[in-house]
This record gives structure tokens, sequence and C-alpha cells, in this order.
């Protein structure tokens, strides 16, 4: 039998992330090739004409899954019964910029999204934040949302996973689809630390551990983690425009992932509320490594093999854990709790 549409909110679907992304849902990119969806479109009133031609484009491309759209700038008719909301619209970063300069427009933005969500999306709505700065965004949501579950609210850190997917399979020249298990702990900005101690690429002789086949430590350990770092910049000083396929590409590996389930023995990276774990403070939405099954994240905890069981129990729990990531760990969190702080000053 049919599956019952999905009604997906995307925000700021008249930007340019939006444009990208609304197709790649309606051809069932996100939530699989057998779930037909509506989409609901979100924008502000001075963007209404350019998200009607939008409309208007997902009308005339004829996608068999998309059965039907609202485009509106009403908050209220935008969120009302949708089971997923993919939050883009916001204040985004120019070049030159710091995530911190847009931090007080956004906040405004994402403290009224949240009430319109929490009165009037689908019961287990599952909401994705990546309009930046994207942790502290969902962590506003998640403050204005209290009926909805904290585990409902994540953000958006696949993109720099990917990218960091991406760089490995480049420099060991492999294909992308051989390299997992790469981590990106932490904040959505220049901070975030981009780990490949767990991360294996499938060779003819079985996976082989990353940092085996590259063999250049000093590579992986400081130009490997900059580049990944600094990727967003990169493509803002080339495009003169933030990225917009890629994020919206790793927007629904994001959701894909999360309702349709990570593969056996594959984690991927999320912005979650943190629980404690890796000894990253409670109440921060911080990217770590997750594996997805049923609808439900779940931060990987440990490793199966048993020499690295035996190694965890020496650090502070799950995955092993060196001195050099522990520090990188406590930046990236040190950024978000001061991120914390400043949003909500900018609250009173
Ligand atoms: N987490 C991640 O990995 C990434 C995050 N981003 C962020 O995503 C966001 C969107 O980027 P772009 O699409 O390139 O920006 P854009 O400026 O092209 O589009 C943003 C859209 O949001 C709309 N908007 C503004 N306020 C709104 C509101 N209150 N409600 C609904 N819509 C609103 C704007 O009118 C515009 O159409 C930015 O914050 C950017 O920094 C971008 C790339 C990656
Ligand atoms: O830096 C930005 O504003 C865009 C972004 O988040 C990214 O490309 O990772």
């Amino acid at each position: 039998m049919a599956k019952e549409p999905a009604r997906v909110l995307v925000t700021g679907a008249a930007g340019q992330i939006g444009y990208a992304l609304v197709p790649m849902i309606a051809r069932g990119v996100m939530l699989g090739p057998d779930q037909p969806v509506i989409l609901h479109m979100l924008d502000i009133p001075p963007a209404a004409e350019a998200l009607n031609g939008v409309k208007m484009e997902l009308v005339d491309a004829a996608f068999p899954l998309l059965k039907g759209v609202v485009a509106t700038t009403d908050v209220v008719e935008a969120c009302t019964g949708v089971n997923i909301a993919v939050m883009v619209g916001g204040f985004p970063r120019k070049e030159g910029m710091e995530r911190k300069d847009v931090m007080s427009k956004n906040v405004s933005i994402y403290k009224s999204q949240a009430s319109a969500l929490e009165k009037h999306a689908a019961a287990n709505c599952k909401v994705l934040v990546v309009a930046n700065p994207a942790n502290t965004n969902a962590l506003i949501l998640k403050e204005f949302a209290p009926s909805i579950p904290e585990k409902n609210i994540t953000c958006l850190t696949r993109l720099d996973h990917n990218r960091a997917l991406g760089q490995i399979s480049e420099r060991l020249n492999v294909q992308v689809s051989d390299v997992k298990n790469v981590i990106i702990w932490g904040n959505h900005s220049s901070t975030q630390y981009p780990d490949v101690n767990h991360a294996t690429v499938k060779t003819p002789a079985g996976e082989k551990p990353v940092r085996e086949l590259v063999k250049d430590d000093a590579w992986l350990n400081a130009e490997f983690i900059t580049t990944v770092q600094q990727r967003g910049a990169a493509i803002i000083k080339a495009r003169k425009l933030s990225s917009a396929l890629s994020a919206a590409s790793s927007a629904c590996d994001h959701i894909h992932d999360w309702v349709l389930g990570t593969p056996e023995g594959t984690w991927v990276s999320m912005g979650v509320y943190s629980d404690g774990s890796y000894n990253v403070p409670a109440g921060l939405i911080y990217s770590f490594p997750v594996t997805c099954q049923n609808g439900e994240w779940k931060i990987v905890q440990a490793f199966m093999d048993d020499y690295n069981c035996f190694m965890a129990s020496f650090c502070d729990s799950g995955l092993s854990i060196d001195e050099f990531s522990r520090k990188k760990l406590d930046l990236t969190a040190d950024e978000l709790s001061e991120e914390k702080a400043l949003a909500y000053s900018c609250l009173t």
C-alpha cells in the first residue's frame, strides 16, 4: 500500500540552500524513493515572489513523489502538521564575518519559530537546524519548544563529516564510499574537531585504519584538520556565496540516516543534545558520532573489539580519546558554552 505523504518544512526556502534542497526532497533523496512528500516552504515577505517562483518550478518539474506544496510567509501555516522541519532560514554569514556576528539576529528568529513548531507541528516532528550558528540556533529552538523531546532537535554537522570523508578519499585516491567513521566533534565552526582516529577505508585486504594508509600523521594532525575546519570559508572565498549544494545534500543525508538508519558498522556525525557523554558538558548541542535505528539516534559509546574496549576502560568512556583529541573536544565545547552565554544575553 502507498505510504501517506510526509510533510517536510524547509524554512528559508527561497534562499540558495533551499533552492538546492527542495528538488532533492521532492525526488526522494531525503526520505526514500517510496515516500511521497508534501513540501512546506517558508520565507519572509520580501522573498515571497521568489518563493512563489520556486513553487512554480516544483510544479514544472512534475516530481512523481511530490503530492503538494505549501509556499507561505506565515510561520503558523508553514509549521502546521509537519513531520520533518529543516530550518535553513536565517541570516547567513558573509565573507569576513564570524558566526558570532550573526547571533542576535538568529536568536530572535529561532525563538519565534520554536514556538510555532511546538504548537503546530506533528507529534514527534524531527528538527534539523542548518542555519548558522547551527548548534546554538538548535539550542535556542530547544529552549523555546520545551514540549518537543530534546532528542528530536538536532543540527547539521554532516556537511563537515562529508567534507572529512572527501579529503581522505582525495588524499588516498580511493572512492569516498569506501571511507567511513570519521567523526566531527563539537561546533559547526572553525573549532570543530575532525577526528580520523577510528576511521577506516575498505580495501581488497579488508578494512584498514585511515592513519595506517595515509602514513602521514603530521598531515592528519594539522592540514587535514584545518582544511575541514576552514572549508566553509574557502567555499565563500571561491563562490562569494556559502556552500549550498553540498549543504543541501548533507541535510538530506542527515535526515535520511536518522529516519531510515545508518548501515551496520557505520556511524555519522550529528549535532545532538549532550547528555555528558565523553565529558562534554550536558546541555550543549554538540556534534557526536551517532548510529541511528528505528528513527532514533544514539551516541556511539564503545568500540566492539576487545583491544579498544580495553583501551576505552582507561579513558573517559566510549571510543578511546587520546590527549591531543581531548584538548580539541574541550576547546570546541568551550566555544559552544560561550556561544550559549552570548545567545542568552541576546534574549534579554
Ligand atoms: N550547518 C551547515 O553545515 C551550513 C549552514 N549554512 C547556513 O545556512 C543558512 C542558509 O544559507 P543560504 O541558503 O546560503 O542563505 P540565503 O541567504 O541564500 O537564504 C536564507 C533564506 O532565509 C530567509 N530567511 C531569513 N529570515 C527568515 C525567517 N525568519 N524565516 C524564514 N526564512 C527566513 C531569507 O529570506 C533567505 O531566502 C545560513 O545561516 C548559512 O550560514 C550554510 C552552509 C552549511
Ligand atoms: O560558513 C558558512 O557560513 C557556511 C557554512 O556553514 C559552511 O559552509 O560550512
